[in-house]
C-alpha cells in the first residue's frame, strides 16, 4: 500500500485520536484531523504529530478513503447526520464505546462500509490490544486497510460486534484498573524510602514481567501458585485479596463499564 497512501480523516482530536495518530504508519496513511472547533487542540496535534488539520472537515470528505470517528459516543448522532449528506462509499470507523456497526449502518446511507475498532491508550506506544468488528458492506480491500491501520499500534483480534460490546470493558477500560493497582503499589513502595523513579521502575517492571508470564499461556492461578511459596509470605497477601473477593470487585467494575457503555439502537 506504500505507493498509494490512503487518506484518513479523524473527527475528534482528543486522547484516543492522538494515541492512534501517533501509532499509525504515516508511510501508508495520510492523516487529516478535524474536531468541533477547538483550534488550540488542532494546533497541538499538527505540531506534535506533523499531520494536517482542518477547521472544515465536512468539506474534505470527498477526498477521503477512511473516516475515523474519535469523539464521544453522544456526539455520534449529530456527526453521522452531517456525514450522511456528503459521504459516497468511504469506510467509516468508530472507536467509541457502545457504537457498533449496527448503530452506524442505521444512521448512514445504505451500503456504507463501517467498522468498529476498539483500541486502548497503549496505542501511542504501539502496545494496544485492539478489537475490531466489521459491518455488512466492508470488502476485502477495506478490511486490509483496517488491519493496516491497527497493525502498527499493537496486537489486534477480529471479533463480533456483540463481543466488542462486552469486551470494551476488558481491553479498553481495564487498563485504568491496572493503573489504579500500580498507583497503590507505588504509594506503598515510596514509603520504604526509595525515590519516585525507583518506585516506578520497581512497579512497572513487576507488572511488565507478570504480563510476559501471562503471555506464556500458563493459567493465572498456576502463576500465582508458583509465586506463593508453600507456607511463605505471598500466601498471606493472597488470602487478604481472596477473603475480600477481588474477583467480585473486578466483575462489578467490568459490569459498571458495560452498563455505562450500553447504547440503545
Ligand atoms: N480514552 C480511551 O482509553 C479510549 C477511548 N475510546 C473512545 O474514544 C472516543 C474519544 O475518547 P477520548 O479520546 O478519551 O476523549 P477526549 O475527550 O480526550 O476527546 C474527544 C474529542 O472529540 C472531540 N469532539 C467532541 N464532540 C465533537 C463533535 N461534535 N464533533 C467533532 N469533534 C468532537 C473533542 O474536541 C475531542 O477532541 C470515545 O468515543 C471513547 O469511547 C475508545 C477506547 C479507549
Ligand atoms: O472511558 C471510556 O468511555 C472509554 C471507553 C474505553 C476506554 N475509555
Amino acid at each position: 500500500m506504500s505507493n498509494n497512501k490512503k487518506h484518513v480523516l479523524f473527527i475528534g482530536a482528543g486522547r484516543m485520536a492522538q494515541a492512534l495518530i501517533k501509532g499509525i504508519n504515516k508511510n501508508e496513511f495520510s492523516i487529516l484531523v478535524g474536531n468541533n472547533g477547538n483550534e488550540d487542540r488542532l494546533r497541538e496535534v499538527k505540531e506534535t504529530f506533523e499531520v494536517e488539520t482542518t477547521n472544515h472537515w465536512s468539506q474534505e470528505i470527498h477526498k477521503m478513503d477512511i473516516i475515523i470517528l474519535a469523539m464521544p459516543p453522544e456526539s455520534h448522532d449529530d456527526i453521522l447526520a452531517k456525514l450522511s449528506k456528503d459521504i459516497s462509499g468511504q469506510l467509516v470507523i468508530t472507536v467509541a464505546a457502545g457504537i457498533g456497526p449496527t448503530y452506524l449502518e442505521s444512521r448512514l446511507p445504505k451500503g456504507t462500509p463501517v467498522s468498529w475498532v476498539m483500541p486502548n491508550t497503549a496505542a501511542k506506544l504501539c502496545k494496544s490490544m485492539t478489537l475490531y468488528a466489521l459491518g455488512q458492506n466492508v470488502n476485502q480491500e477495506q478490511q486490509g486497510w483496517i488491519e493496516a491501520l491497527i497493525y502498527d499500534i499493537g496486537e489486534f483480534e477480529k471479533v463480533t460486534e456483540q463481543q466488542i460490546h462486552e469486551l470494551t470493558a476488558v481491553t479498553g477500560s481495564a487498563p485504568a484498573f491496572i493503573y489504579r493497582v500500580a498507583e497503590a503499589l507505588e504509594k506503598i513502595t515510596l514509603e520504604s524510602g526509595v525515590n519516585k523513579d525507583q518506585a516506578r521502575k520497581l512497579v512497572a517492571n513487576m507488572i511488565a514481567g507478570s504480563a510476559e508470564m501471562l503471555k506464556t499461556n500458563a493459567a493465572p492461578a498456576e502463576l500465582a501458585d508458583e509465586v506463593a511459596t508453600p507456607g511463605g509470605s505471598t500466601a498471606a497477601g493472597l488470602e487478604i485479596l481472596d477473603t475480600n473477593h477481588l474477583d467480585r470487585l473486578m466483575i462489578d467494575a467490568i459490569e459498571a463499564c458495560r452498563q455505562k457503555a450500553m447504547r440503545q439502537e
